[in-house]
């Protein structure tokens, strides 16, 4: 199960010369380790932390737990609208309005007396039950009487029925959501501290780019430009810059060893072509290289090296989705950790058809929710080694996958990860989610 995409790169390599830099298979790390290699870069050097108001605080993730500032509710609250009473009834209607939200403490109430109360008030000290206006009337002497049984306690919230001051709300490395804003300014938070965006600068490499109309002449557009800025902002980046550098080598090492961003992100210009630079700039530079080529497909030539102990350089190959790939194996996981995001489960999908594989190498295969679910997958039947559940979500994998082609996974809902040797129809593989999955609904966790 071979995809004819994948055979044409190592008949590639055994026609260069010896004096081409040829990439050589031992140093390719395989798929799963590059990963957990970038997430522990990541997370061991998380970017700084910083205070900011509530208002400005969605979409980072919390830098320390949220521990309530205060009980909540923060005091004995009356649930519905209706009458605070105390005791057995029927009870005698206090003169003198009721008791509102956002109002001072009122004077207790004795045994058999009753009082006008609003939802969200303070009950008065002595009252035993709440009883909601529709479950009550008042007669003719100015007395209460309850329709229904009344249970000490009821309609009526307890101070700390949510949480004591103290309680931790959420743990640190929380996304900071529009509910978790809510629950912050209940608790009593003015402010947040959160995990600053790791700065990223992308330099898209390429004399053969144009930024604007149509391909002629052999110059094509450039393609992952406006794809990768906005890609890593939901991976949790700040890009400060996206600049063009074209096939220049000097240009490339001045933004390299001139960069003051957290990782610099490169596009093309990582494998031995006559005008590849990213290997030897990144010699001149001084850089470590930890990761020089993958064991996937597409994106084989993708590569991490880190500038200096703070500053790490990932290189995407050229490739639209080979870049895709270098994208969602060394940039997220990095990003995630210097972000301070937790690691999302692994989440698993059966495949509806087969899928190619490559002999030795991981595959990223776009795929689509097949919107059913799997059912009655003989047990161990996956290359993935897993059963598919009753529950196991369907999806199908898209065409238009090669190395050079965005059709596909613009289409996609995620990526299969696809063992060497393929995968069978029934099949249950991980799938990688795209960070934007969710607002189009189409998410599949
Ligand atoms: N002798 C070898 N040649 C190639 C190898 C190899 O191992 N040995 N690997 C192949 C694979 S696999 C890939 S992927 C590419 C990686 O190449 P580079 O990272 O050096 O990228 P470029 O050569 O600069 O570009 C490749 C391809 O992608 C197009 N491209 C580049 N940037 C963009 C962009 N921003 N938008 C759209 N398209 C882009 C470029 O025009 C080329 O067509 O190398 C293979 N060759
Ligand atoms: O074929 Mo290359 O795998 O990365 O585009």
């Amino acid at each position: 199960m071979t995809d004819p995409e994948d055979d044409g790169v190592d008949e590639a390599l055994a026609l260069l010369g010896p004096e081409v830099r040829t990439p050589e298979r031992h140093r390719a790390t395989p798929w799963g380790e590059a990963r957990a290699l970038a997430a522990r870069l990541g997370a061991a050097r998380p970017t700084g932390t910083r205070r900011v108001p509530l208002g400005q605080a969605l979409g980072g993730v919390l830098a320390q737990p949220l521990a309530a500032l205060t009980d909540l509710p923060s005091f004995d609250t009356s649930a519905m609208d209706g009458w605070a009473v105390a005791g057995p009834g029927p009870w005698r209607v206090r003169e003198g309005g009721s008791v509102l939200a956002g109002h001072a403490q009122t004077p207790p109430l004795p045994d058999g007396e009753a009082v006008r109360i609003a939802t969200g008030a303070r009950v008065p000290p002595g009252a035993t039950a709440v009883i909601r206006s529709e479950h009550s009337h008042a007669d003719a002497t100015g007395h209460l009487h309850a329709q229904r049984d009344v249970t000490h306690g009821q309609d009526i919230r307890p101070r700390g029925q949510e949480c004591r001051s103290g309680d931790q709300l959420l743990p640190a490395s929380a996304p900071v959501t529009p509910a978790l804003l809510g629950l912050a300014a209940a608790a009593g938070y003015d402010e947040l501290r959160i995990v600053e965006r790791p700065r990223v600068d992308v330099l898209v490499l390429g004399d053969e780019l144009l930024t604007a109309g149509l391909p002629h002449d052999g110059l094509i557009r450039d393609a992952l430009g406006p794809m990768l800025a906005p890609w890593l902002r939901a991976l949790g980046a700040d890009v400060t810059v996206t600049r063009r550098i074209g096939d220049d080598a000097d240009a490339l090492y001045a933004a390299v060893s001139g960069t003051e961003a957290d990782v610099v992100i490169t596009t093309g210009g990582t494998a031995a072509g006559p005008v590849d630079h990213v290997h030897p700039v990144l010699d001149k530079a001084g850089a470590e290289l930890l990761v020089d080529g993958v064991k996937v497909r597409p994106g084989h030539p993708m590569l991490l090296a880190r500038l200096t102990p703070a500053r790490y350089l990932v290189g995407l190959p050229g490739n639209p989705l080979a870049a895709v790939s270098g994208l969602l194996t060394l940039a997220e996981p990095l990003l995630r950790g210097l972000a301070g995001r937790r690691a999302p489960e692994p989440y698993r999908a059966t495949v509806r058809d087969e899928v190619h594989g490559h002999p030795h190498d991981t595959r990223l295969v776009p795929v689509a929710h097949a919107g059913g679910r799997a059912t009655g997958q003989p047990a161990g039947h996956g290359a993935g080694g897993r059963p598919a559940g009753p529950a196991s979500p369907l999806v199908v994998p898209l065409h238009y996958n090669g190395p050079a082609m965005l059709r596909g996974i613009a289409a996609a809902d995620g990526l299969a990860v696809v063992p060497p040797g393929g995968a069978r129809a029934g099949d249950v593989l991980e799938i990688l989610d795209l960070p934007w999955a969710a607002t189009t609904g189409r998410c599949f966790t």
